[in-house]
């Protein structure tokens, strides 16, 4: 399939700063809430300074008396004579420390978990608007399971790691800028030693994210997998039933599901050496800062030191150490929920990229005031190179370039019928896809009105053409708000007044709630043709100068298509209506019977012209009329061959 523009295929692959982008850009307009968020987090950080100060103020100054009550900012005027005034006043500025440290821990999580909740939000909505934006071929080649995993887990996982990982970064480079430096303010020397844990951290993590980044690509890939699996079979419930398939399909969804597992479990394996390991680290770290500094309290500084330490600055200095080093094995979790988020952004972001083959040119203009006249003009089409990458790796070149129309030209005059006969497979379907541009042709045009239809805005163009499908599927609501779809703003007596002329009137009526009966999904308490009329009458009340019926009334009895079909020819009289049949009958009375076969149209004419010609179509007609023994045997040798042709899955 040709691209619009010829323009060569849209890079689909996230860069690698796919993250940060998709965080700039969503995050620009909740900056305010990331910035509450980080001051909090700073302001509870440096509350947690105070305690350990007080704690070795109170240890040499209270309570071993040798050296001076004082803390830095606090005037001389404030501190009380007695040992005791002086306890109570370290324990008041404890409890306000620990006061002010909640409140900015929870204006802190607030901030952040405004932002990412707002990012998360915007995010999913927009990735959704994009995707239905894409045009039909990257559905044809997308698993619907996969899609909903990146619209639901992996736009979840980049909100995950807004809430957990930026707030606990911040507050970890607070620890490190803050804690840090108040360690070497204290005693450089000591400091040295606990700091010794930073390198040895930063390499086990880069060592970590080499590791486990891989993994997490896969796992984010088999879990779209298992999706689509589920969602395949919740979808296709009835023919795993009618098909006894039930184990068979519950083998493959535990392979789908053991194949997760084993991806998420090689991650997880990873994850659970490397959260330990910075453990040991933490923890070695600590119990080294304590070693020396407790032999230098008992016996002075070592060699490469010099002055004495005291009991309170030791203690200090210990409470110091632990708000240092414990949290550093925190930032093993960061960096585990980076690399999740990561893996999951490149798809989120893939899927925000994807660029569709079918899309309004930049001087579209709008169909209006459509008249109705449709001119196919040389129209070649085939499903290959579908320019419509899709989010789990497929990267839409199809292989087949078999054409599925060849050379297809006719007119239908404004108001005019045309009836589209052919055997299954000769491209009855994919013609009228092509006149809504679900695809575009690759070579040949397309025109509404003499209108290029890939000049006019796609939007205009669907507004002029009804189009009532083989399959018709109504949304998960009532009869009404299904029949009103696409024409919201329908009056009740509106919509009434097309389900009068749909045939579908009385049927409606007679349902427990009437127009506000719940069709269920996907209609699937309706019957066929109850779901088939319920669509004609949406139809009807959109009342569009084109008409499109693929096989409109093939879910009906005969009866039943009687009225539908009278009900049609009123509304086919005043408008250009394509129809395609199976059921030659039904296109009987059209101005011009195109036959399809392979493609090409092999012959064209009224009813009586085509039966005179002797062809194909009059062959069809006589199966239709039970007429077996009038049939030339070329003609079973012919649709025996078509039929081999259908079940190798050829086009022609
Ligand atoms: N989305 C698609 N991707 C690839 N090939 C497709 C796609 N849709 C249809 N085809 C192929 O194109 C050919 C024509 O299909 P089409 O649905 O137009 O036939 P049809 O004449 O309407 O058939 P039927 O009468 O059975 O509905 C078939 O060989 C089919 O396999």
């Amino acid at each position: 399939m040709a691209t619009e523009e010829g323009s060569e295929r849209p890079a689909f692959a996230a860069s690698d700063a796919s993250m940060w982008r998709l965080y700039a850009e969503y995050g620009r307009d909740n900056v305010r809430f990331a910035v509450l968020g980080t001051l909090m987090a700073l302001l509870s950080r440096a509350t947690g300074l105070l305690p350990p100060l007080l704690l070795g103020l109170a240890i040499d100054a209270v309570l071993l008396g040798t050296r001076p009550f004082g803390l830095p900012g606090l005037p001389a005027a404030l501190v009380p004579e007695t040992a005791a005034g002086r306890l109570w006043l370290v324990v008041s500025l404890l409890v306000g420390a620990t006061l002010l440290g909640a409140l900015g821990s929870y204006a802190g999580s607030y901030g952040w978990n405004r932002f990412a909740q707002n990012v998360q939000h915007e995010l999913r909505v927009d990735a959704y608007e994009r995707l239905q934006a894409l045009d039909r071929a990257f559905f044809d080649r997308s698993r619907t399971g996969e899609l909903l995993s990146v619209l639901n887990n992996d736009v979840n996982q980049l909100e995950s790691f807004l809430t957990d990982g930026v707030n606990s970064t911040i507050r970890l480079l607070a620890l490190v800028g803050g804690v840090g430096l108040v360690l070497v303010v204290l005693n450089p020397w000591l400091a040295a030693v606990s700091l010794l844990a930073v390198p040895v951290l930063v390499v086990f993590t880069a060592l970590f994210v080499r590791r486990v980044q891989p993994k997490y690509a896969r796992m984010r890939a088999s879990v779209g997998d298992l999706n689509a699996r589920l969602e395949n079979n919740v979808a296709g419930i009835d023919v795993i039933k009618t098909e006894s398939a039930e184990g068979h399909e519950a083998e493959r969804v535990r392979a789908a599901s053991f194949a997760y597992y084993e991806t998420n479990w090689d991650a997880i394996r990873t994850r659970i050496t490397f959260f330990p390991g910075l453990s040991l680290v933490s923890g070695l770290s600590f119990a080294l800062t304590f070693a020396v500094g407790a032999f230098w309290v008992l016996n002075g500084p070592p060699g490469f030191a010099s002055g004495a330490v005291s009991p309170g600055e030791f203690v200090t200095f210990m409470l110091y150490t632990q708000q240092f080093v414990w949290p550093l094995a925190q930032f093993g979790q960061i960096v585990n929920s980076y690399q999740r988020a990561r893996a999951s952004s490149d798809r989120v972001y893939g899927l925000l990229q994807a660029e569709g083959a079918v899309s309004d040119a930049s001087d579209a203009v709008d169909l209006t005031d459509v008249e109705g006249g449709i001119e196919y003009d040389d129209v070649t089409f085939s499903y290959s190179g579908t320019d419509s990458p899709t989010v789990d790796g497929d990267d839409g070149r199809a292989t087949d370039a078999e054409p599925v129309l060849r050379n297809v030209s006719f007119t239908v005059t404004q108001g005019d019928t045309v009836g589209i006969v052919g055997p299954t497979g000769s491209g009855k379907s994919t013609l009228v896809k092509l006149l809504v541009r679900l695809y575009d042709p690759d070579e040949g045009t397309v025109r509404v009105d003499g209108h290029d239809v890939r000049e006019v805005r796609r939007a205009s163009l669907r507004r002029a053409v009804g189009y009532v499908s083989q399959e018709p599927f109504l949304f998960y609501g009532t009869v009404r708000e299904n029949i009103a779809y696409g024409t919201f703003d329908a009056t009740d007596d509106e919509v009434e007044t097309a389900a009068r002329r749909a045939a579908a009137n009385e049927f409606i009526e007679n349902l427990p709630d009437g127009y506000d009966t719940l069709v269920g999904e996907r209609g699937v308490r309706l019957s066929g043709g109850q779901r088939q009329r319920v669509a004609l009458a949406r139809t009807f009340l959109k009342d569009p100068a084109i008409l499109v019926l693929d096989e409109a009334t093939s879910h009906v009895d005969t009866e039943t298509e009687a009225i539908i079909q009278r009900s049609l020819r009123e509304l086919a009289t005043d408008r250009t209506t394509v129809a395609i049949a199976h059921r030659l009958s039904t296109v009987k009375e059209a101005d011009e019977i195109l036959v399809l076969e392979g493609g090409r149209i092999v012959e064209r004419g009224t009813h009586e012209a085509l039966l005179d010609e002797d062809g194909l179509y009059a062959n069809l007609w006589r199966v239709q009329a039970g007429d077996f023994d009038e049939l030339p045997e070329s003609f079973f040798e012919a649709a025996i061959a078509r039929r081999a042709a259908v079940e190798r899955g050829e086009s022609n």
